[in-house]
């Protein structure tokens, strides 16, 4: 880095101080003003001019556009968020533009969310809360509230990744049957927990639980759809904590109003935030939280930090300590 600090701008306020003020040490810091709300489009495209280096998150859409608008001052973009689909990565490339993002430091919190919400939904917690609060809860009664277990069922994962992989360990303890997943290959990471890889068709097939861990990508892009869900069984638990992008939404609405699966968990949909007069808000085998995967404290600070170091890093000419 020269004399000069170099500008950053930052999408979103009320991130972690400890990664905000590693920053501060490097550079000249600029931030949006509102911590809940997206910086509009025609801000950040003027914010963003001139700038060395652009802090975004993944409400903020990196495309030619901004490219453009940002110009040829801009040397790194570091994503707070380990997915990418909201960044025209070939666009930022052929740029030379450094690209960073939070891979690891979240995959534990996502995993943890993904089982809490996998349970929630077969469980059916929301449900059997609102039974309290709406007087539905007359005496114990041996049919009432009843959902599948995890024990002795069949598990299938969709894109074993890093999140996938934490994602069965933790179901393995609960013993199901046996753990299924799809991938280009097969994972040697999938031997402790006796994890078989399957086609997508099989596994639709048999699993009992379809946890969806994969990327959005345009192979991915509505791959649950009236055809898929259509494979699965009547009484399936879907869960999906990747992209709402990778699932056809009115089909599943369909899927979950005919029966033809037996529930569905989401932290991930479209559009988010979901309106609160959405059709899906109001089924009641439909459990929906909103995109918290990654929400705890200690992560979100890391993911902060580790945004700030991708940047710090471009901007001194050393590798990213994750790069795109
Ligand atoms: O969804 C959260 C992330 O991609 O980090």
């Amino acid at each position: 880095m020269g004399k000069e600090k170099p500008q950053v701008y930052v999408t979103r306020a009320g991130c972690p101080t400890k990664g905000i003020d590693l920053l501060k040490q490097k550079c000249d810091v600029e931030i949006w003003s509102k911590p809940l709300e997206p910086v509009p489009r025609e801000e950040l495209l003027k914010k963003v001019k001139g700038k060395d280096a652009l802090f975004c998150l993944l409400t903020d859409k990196i495309d030619k556009e901004l490219l453009e608008s940002a110009g040829p001052s801009l040397k790194v973009i570091a994503t707070m968020s380990t997915g990418y689909d909201h960044i025209d990565v070939p666009e930022v490339k052929k740029r030379g533009i450094k690209l960073g993002y939070t891979p690891d430091v979240l995959t534990d919190a996502v995993a943890e969310l993904t089982v809490g919400l996998l349970l929630a939904t077969s469980r059916r917690l929301f449900e059997a809360h609102q039974e309290i609060l709406n007087g539905g809860w007359g005496s114990w009664s041996p049919l009432w509230m009843c959902g599948p277990g995890l024990a002795t069922s069949t598990v299938g994962i969709v894109g074993l990744g890093r999140i996938g992989i934490e994602v069965a360990k933790r179901l393995h303890t609960f013993n199901p049957s046996q753990i299924l997943y799809t991938s280009r290959s097969d994972k040697p990471e999938a031997k402790p927990f006796g994890g078989i890889r399957v086609p997508l068709d099989e596994l639709l097939a048999q699993s009992d639980f379809i946890v969806v861990t994969c990327a959005l990508t345009p192979e991915t892009k509505e791959m649950f759809n009236d055809e898929t869900f259509a494979k699965m069984k009547s009484s399936a638990i879907f869960v999906n904590t990747s992209r709402g992008g990778v699932v056809d939404q009115p089909a599943l609405q369909r899927a979950l109003e005919s029966g033809k699966i037996a529930a569905a968990g989401l932290d991930v949909m479209t559009p988010e935030p979901l309106p609160p007069d959405h059709p899906l808000l109001q089924l009641k085998n439909c459990v929906i939280i909103p995109h918290i995967g990654s929400a705890t404290t200690k992560t979100r600070e890391d993911m902060c930090i580790l945004t700030a170091k991708n940047i710090i890093a471009a901007l001194q000419g050393e590798p990213l300590p994750a790069e795109l």
